[in-house]
């Protein structure tokens, strides 16, 4: 049997004098070693599932291997145990050079006595490392599964009750694969209780999160892409009750769709399997969400962003060039830059910094700040601020809306002492017409990482009460705008003095494209109605998991 001794990082294991008691894989041929999972209690009675882990991977004599606590799923002194110290640990192990993590099981005998291995140690009574010379033993090994479980999940509670929503078309169809091949088998080795329901239509999420059981539920995993997130909170939003839905709810998405921004910003993967295991061990946080909203439609939760302009066009309007894959974006964007199209509106904004120093500072001070996610929201915290004084006709602001109205450009507005107060629904601030006019890409997020390597927003934070801005204008030269967008992996566009970045805690943007002509309004990468919207902020409003409690790291504090 294997040997554990119990570290401060995690249990180191080696295998003993006997084979290692791993139940082999039925249908494996003998060189791989394998297991069955007989615990499956999803309710669409998948079965059992294998995960097959290479034998050249797996322990070797004489070899302490380390198994950090972030990857032990689970422990338990199996009922039959053959010996008072025997315990069962399931975790997870890389699996091919993807990122994967695969699920490992098998039995250990617990070392209770320091060895000559140096790098071995002693656990005491209560399970605790006592690395000094000691005849300390666990007597329990209740005692010692407790430890070591408390342990593995540090920053979160095991065995949350999760009802896992997929969306069968999402990835290009390829979602229930990876929820089957990767997904199911980190949250059955986890032994988590799950429900599994797949979409049936567009707008499915939002009616299963409408009618669900607060009380059954601790997390909704969306195994899809940001589609389903985004159904969820609005579904949320339209409760009766949705002071209560999001006060007990936590939404989170495992990357199985084809925009994962989700996942990748949060939970800083877009392998599922990785992001399950981030999922159960993340620490529950909240951050702000925006409220879309546009004359003649009911307001609607975004979590990631609002988007017109080049972006907007790449996303929605190259949906004909979707054999392509992922480079259709990529391609949409670089043909509209190389043709310097313009997409004329007028944006307004409530401002919460206006120069790259501002923002800098307000970064500084609210980076990392905590707050408690037990406390109970209210409908108060859903009130809207800006939404009855909503007026999108720009006219009724500055008769004719082509006009210029501030002079040159410049990408950081001058320091204003005359900020505007926050509640002050009359202090929207136009933005310079001129730039408006020429206007190639306005995009507003929330979290930093839209997609692979699009670090799009570096300085978003998750409850800093703002939504970040960026902002370019086409007539800026193609070298700077290439410059910039060769950037974006790094976060670094928003550096460059021809890119507009603020954080505002409101905006409104109108288009104004001549002749009547259409182009797109994307909000967390889906397609709304193209005519005029206004975007506010509801402060800590979602539960989220993140690794560690904040996104995935940008940079950006590095640069400041
Ligand atoms: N069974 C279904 N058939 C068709 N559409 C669905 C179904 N279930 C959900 N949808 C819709 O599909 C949209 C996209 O889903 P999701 O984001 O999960 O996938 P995706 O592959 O990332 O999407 P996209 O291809 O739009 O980037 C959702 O917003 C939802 O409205």
């Amino acid at each position: 049997m294997a040997r554990a001794t119990v570290e401060s990082d995690g249990l180191k294991i080696r295998q003993g004098s006997r084979q290692l008691q791993l139940q082999l894989d039925p249908d494996s041929n003998g060189s791989k070693i394998g297991f069955n999972l007989p615990f499956c209690s999803c309710s669409a009675g998948c079965g059992p599932n294998t995960t097959d882990i290479d034998e050249s991977e797996s322990l070797k004599p004489s070899v302490w291997n380390l198994i950090p606590y972030k990857n032990i799923l689970w422990v338990d002194h199996p009922s039959n145990a053959l010996i008072e110290d025997e315990l069962e640990i399931t975790y997870t192990k890389p699996v091919g050079n993807s990122g994967e993590i695969g699920v490992v099981r098998l039995l250990v005998q617990v070392e209770t006595k320091r060895n000559n291995d140096s790098s071995s140690s002693i656990i005491d009574n209560e399970g605790s490392i006592n690395g000094t010379n000691s005849n300390s033993q666990y007597h329990d090994p209740n005692d010692l599964v407790k430890s070591i479980m408390s342990k593995a999940y540090k920053d979160s509670k095991p065995q949350p009750r999760l009802l896992v929503l997929t969306n069968p078309k999402s990835g290009q169809g390829k979602s229930i694969k990876f929820f089957t091949s990767q997904v199911e088998p980190i949250l059955i080795g986890a032994r988590c209780d799950y429900k599994l329901m797949k979409t049936e239509y567009s707008g499915h999420a939002i009616q299963i999160a409408q009618e669900i059981d607060l009380d059954e539920f601790d997390i909704i995993v969306c195994a899809s892409g940001d589609g389903l997130p985004h159904e969820v909170i609005n579904g949320f939003y339209q409760r009766e009750d949705r002071a209560e839905a999001f006060s007990k709810i936590v939404v989170t998405q495992v990357p199985c769709g084809s925009g994962n921004a989700m996942s990748l910003s949060c939970l800083n993967t877009l392998v599922p399997s990785l992001a399950t295991l981030e999922m159960l061990k993340g620490r529950i946080v909240r951050t702000d969400l925006m409220v879309m909203c546009q004359e003649g439609h009911s307001p609607k939760l975004s979590f990631l962003s609002q988007t017109y302009g080049i972006i907007a066009e790449a996303d929605i309007g190259t949906e004909w060039m979707r054999f392509l894959g992922s480079a259709r974006f990529e391609i949409g964007v670089l043909q509209r830059v190389l043709g310097h199209a313009r997409y004329p509106c007028s944006i307004a904004f409530k401002y919460v910094t206006r120069s790259k120093n501002q923002l800098n500072d307000f970064y500084k001070k609210n980076y990392n700040k905590k707050e408690d996610v037990s406390v109970k929201l209210t409908e108060d915290d859903f009130k809207l601020k800006y939404f009855d004084t909503m007026d999108l006709n720009p006219e009724s602001h500055f008769g004719s809306p082509s006009s210029s109205l501030f002079g040159e450009s410049t990408a950081s507005l001058p320091e204003s002492s005359s900020s505007p107060t926050p509640t002050d629904p009359e202090n929207w601030e136009w933005f310079d017409q001129q730039t408006c006019d020429n206007l190639a890409i306005f995009y507003s997020g929330k979290m930093p990482y839209i997609s692979k390597d699009t670090n799009f927003f570096p300085a978003a934070l998750r409850n800093d009460g703002t939504i970040d801005i960026v902002l370019t204008d086409s007539r800026t030269n193609l070298r700077a705008t290439c410059d910039a967008l060769f950037s974006l992996d790094k976060g670094l566009h928003v550096w460059k003095d021809e890119v507009y970045h603020f954080k505002v805690e409101a905006f409104k943007v109108i288009p104004m494209l001549p002749d009547g002509k259409k182009s797109f309004i994307s909000v967390d990468g889906e397609s709304f109605p193209f005519q005029g919207f206004q975007v506010e902020l509801l402060s800590g409003i979602m539960k989220t998991i993140m690794s560690d409690g904040e996104f995935k790291e940008t940079g950006f504090l590095e640069k400041i």
